[in-house]
């Protein structure tokens, strides 16, 4: 069970990672197992070549609990990625990738909101309404990460995002789902938006 899970982030990190969604080492996978700890790409792992052995597993509250190689460490990211476990109980994955499309439409976020077109491809991030008004909720890219998940935690207490997704400034996305199969759909989807965004703005639409 726990290494079917790793095999489904090390496929979907081989595919992002030929698409250009985590070249030099960016981003990060998780999968949550049912007693609350989730398996996590460990810190600085090459992700078009992931093994089962470059993951660690860590706790709801981010303590080690099995590392297959002793000088793994959980990504530098972990503490997002507990924040929405935490926030979302039915989520079991959570993906983060960084895309130069993620980087481009940092440009056009308003504040702390990125406005989504009303493509029909909202409609795979769970948004089924006829012309979507609907945003993607957009945080600072602190250095500090833990602060990043202590503002995701605070915002999404107070008001649940319209999709399961947000975007770090300057950095890239992160989506969360109840399956990695999901995951792997939502980041696939943002990215497709996130396309769509930039390509509308080169034609000045
Ligand atoms: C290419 S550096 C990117 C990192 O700073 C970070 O943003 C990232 O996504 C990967 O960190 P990691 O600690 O390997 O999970
Ligand atoms: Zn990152």
């Amino acid at each position: 069970m726990t290494s079917d899970l790793r095999q489904d982030l090390i496929n979907a990190a081989r595919q992002f990672y030929q698409l250009g969604w985590m070249v030099g080492t960016a981003g990060n996978l998780s999968a949550k197992l049912e007693d609350g700890s989730f398996w996590i790409t460990a810190s600085g792992k090459s992700k078009g070549q992931l093994q089962e052995n470059d993951f660690v597993r860590v706790s709801p509250q981010g303590e080690v609990l099995e590392s297959p190689h002793p000088q793994n460490r959980p990504s530098a990211e972990t503490s997002i990625h507990q924040a929405i476990y935490s926030l979302f109980p039915q989520a079991n994955a959570c993906y983060h990738v960084h895309s130069v499309e993620a980087n481009l439409v940092s440009r056009f976020t308003e504040g702390e909101i990125l406005p989504l077109p009303p493509l029909e491809m909202l409609k795979g991030l769970g948004v089924w309404k006829e012309n979507p008004e609907v945003v993607m909720p957009v945080f600072k890219n602190y250095l500090e990460v833990p602060r990043i998940a202590q503002e995701i935690s605070e915002r999404f207490s107070a008001t649940p995002p319209d999709v399961p997704a947000l975007l770090i400034v300057y950095h890239g996305v992160t989506v969360w789902a109840e399956s990695t199969e999901k995951a792997q759909h939502y980041i696939e989807l943002t990215e497709y938006i996130f396309r769509y965004i930039v390509a509308s703005h080169q034609l000045s639409l």
